[in-house]
């Protein structure tokens, strides 16, 4: 699974927080975040993530279009609920698409527990099969669609 992975300032340590204590799951999946972040986690983690911009500088909208192409299967996003931020479209667009993909995403760390945990114990494989069916429909090689 490929697995993006935000978090706002107030939330830089939850999130390292929280990969350290579910490692032995992320380090089997591909991980991908915006700049600061990802270098948080990286680095005290002692994963690979795979960085890109830093949100404010573009790194939502990376992910927003990894999203479109269907190249991220999950989402966590520990976002800042209290603080208006200039690059808040950005945001509010990366959301939006999760939605239109149907992409699981977690806003918060409760949710984010069960989505990791969903993850492990299989119930979130359907992912994979949407992977091959949207696969299936660019190839324009199924017809019945
Ligand atoms: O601002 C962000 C997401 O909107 C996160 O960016 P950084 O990971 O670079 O701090």
């Amino acid at each position: 699974m490929n697995i993006a992975l935000v978090a706002h300032d107030i939330h830089k340590n939850l999130i390292v927080d929280f990969v350290i204590a579910y490692k032995h799951i992320f380090q089997k999946h591909n991980l991908f975040a915006t700049g600061t972040t990802g270098r948080r986690i990286s680095e005290a983690a002692k994963l690979e993530v795979t960085g890109l911009r830093s949100g404010p500088l573009g790194g939502d909208q990376q992910i927003g279009a990894m999203i479109a192409m269907d190249d991220i299967d999950l989402l966590i996003f520990f976002r800042d609920p209290l603080s208006a931020l200039g690059h808040e479209p950005d945001i509010s667009a990366l959301l939006r698409l999760c939605d239109v993909q149907r992409i699981p995403l977690a806003t918060n760390v409760a949710t984010a527990e069960m989505l990791i945990r969903a993850m492990e114990s299989g119930f979130l494989s359907w992912r994979e099969e949407i992977r091959k069916y949207d696969t299936l429909k660019l190839n324009g090689t199924d017809n019945s669609i």
